[in-house]
């Protein structure tokens, strides 16, 4: 394909075959996003660490050849003032397979649309996936953060975040509120004037292709449990049915059955006899449940909302949304990303941690295949953090620490590996 102001490196293409298993060449070209605000901190001091994981574990003979794309601010300075997420950049993430981003900017209230959302509906990654564990010597403010070991499989295509929504006053949401009221028969608008109205689509579809991928995960990763959490007692048709939802690919394609008369469910998982359990919480029961029996779940299925809170509460048991991975996945392309945003009053100042986009980036190498370097990167931040050399977010709740740069602490994770 050929591409305007994306430069493609010398290299060779990752490609994914009719069984989603990728082919990885040992240079492959990767596409990387930079990001908004403290992007400009984060991503270079993924890529050097990158760069030496794969260095040290391959000896020279696997190198990535790093591929620039552009979203966010930077691609309005590269193409022009209204392009903020280009044709081309999503057309790099298909054809190269496996790409890496820092966080995008979206303004609140008005503005565009979060571009972060808008790649993941174009590319339709339908899982976000955000492993959430406690590594050794991090600070956190519960007793027992290493019970603290989830896999968050969060809808990532549907829900509220599919962006259907009016501004109050509209003439479209004046038009939808006479609908709802005229032929619907709603009564139930408390104001039908100045009113903002939202819709939240989940389907049978979406839920049952992101239960089965949780379900997968939880088969090939030797996990204890999935736990369905939603809000099903109030929003019975959307939150309710991706609960049954759930329970019926569990019960129909992984041969579930009912746990003591249900709806718990288990089944034995194939690959070593041992149950997995399939259970569902209710999303506000669930926050309390990780803060107080975190023990008790492993992969947690949920829709994109739900799944956003969760993420970022469990990631503060476990020293906060600076070192918490992530990945966007659909059958055949995968995005890895921070989970945090771009923290603007940090930008620049070469002061956050690096770990979440380093963590993801380990995430990347995994889903390639590249485990050594993957286990490198893991021994690496295992290290810097046992020796208390931290950025700003540990050190200032880990006592005898020593205050690192973001590129420093990058840095110290080389030198550990
Ligand atoms: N995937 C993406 O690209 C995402 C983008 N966003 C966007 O980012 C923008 C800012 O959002 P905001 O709500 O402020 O959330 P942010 O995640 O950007 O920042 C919130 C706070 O989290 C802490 N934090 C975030 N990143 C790090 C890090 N790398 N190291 C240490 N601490 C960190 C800081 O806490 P403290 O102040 O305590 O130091 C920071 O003030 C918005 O435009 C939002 O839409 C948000 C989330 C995800
Ligand atoms: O797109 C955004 O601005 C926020 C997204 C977000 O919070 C997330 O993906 O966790
Ligand atoms: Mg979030």
């Amino acid at each position: 394909m050929a591409y305007k102001k994306i430069t493609v490196p010398e290299g060779s293409k990752i490609t994914v075959n009719d069984d989603y298993s990728l082919n990885v060449p040992d240079h492959p070209i990767i596409p990387y996003i930079e990001g908004d605000g403290i992007g400009v901190d984060v991503s270079p001091v993924m890529l050097e660490v990158v760069d030496a994981a794969v260095s040290k574990a391959y000896a020279g003979t696997r190198k990535i050849a790093w591929m620039e794309v552009y979203a966010g601010e930077k691609a309005t300075a590269v193409y022009d003032q209204d392009t903020w997420l280009p044709e081309e950049t999503m057309n790099a993430f298909k054809e190269f397979a496996v790409g890496i981003k820092g966080p995008l900017t979206t303004p609140v209230g008005g503005g565009i649309r979060s571009l972060n959302v808008a790649l993941r509906q174009e590319l339709d990654l339908y899982v976000c996936q955000r492993p959430v564990r406690w590594f050794t010597g991090v600070p956190s403010p519960v007793k027992h953060p290493g019970d603290v070991d989830m896999v968050i499989y969060r809808e990532n295509s549907e829900d509220i975040y599919a962006g259907i929504e009016w501004q109050a006053g509209s003439p479209e949401a004046d038009k939808v509120i006479r609908f709802l009221k005229e032929e619907m028969g709603v009564t139930k608008i408390r104001f039908d004037t100045q009113c903002g109205i939202g819709i939240k689509p989940v389907s049978e579809a979406g839920t049952k292709r992101l239960v089965r991928r949780a379900l997968q995960y939880a088969i090939d990763n030797d996990r204890e449990s999935l736990t369905l959490v939603h809000k099903g007692n109030i929003m019975k048709f959307t939150e309710g049915a991706f609960k049954d939802w759930g329970y019926e690919v569990a019960k129909d394609e992984f041969g579930a059955q009912p746990l003591n008369g249900g709806p718990w469910m288990s089944f034995v998982n194939p690959n070593n006899g041992k149950q997995i359990v399939v259970k569902d919480v209710i999303a506000d029961a669930m926050l309390q449940q990780i803060l107080l029996r975190p023990a008790e779940y492993d992969v947690v299925a949920t829709l994109n909302l739900n799944g956003d809170y969760i993420s970022d509460a469990l990631a503060a048991e476990v020293g906060g949304i600076g070192i918490a991975p992530g990945a966007n996945l659909s059958d055949k392309v995968a995005i890895f990303e921070a989970t945090h945003g771009t923290a603007p009053k940090y930008a620049g100042k070469d002061k956050v941690n690096p770990g979440s986009i380093i963590l993801s980036a380990e995430m990347m190498l995994r889903h390639m295949g590249w485990l050594e370097a993957a286990d490198l990167i893991i021994k690496g931040v295992e290290g810097a953090i046992a020796a208390k050399t931290v950025t700003y977010d540990f050190e200032r709740l880990m006592e005898g620490a020593q205050l690192l740069s973001c590129s420093a602490f990058g840095k110290a994770i080389v030198k550990h590996m």
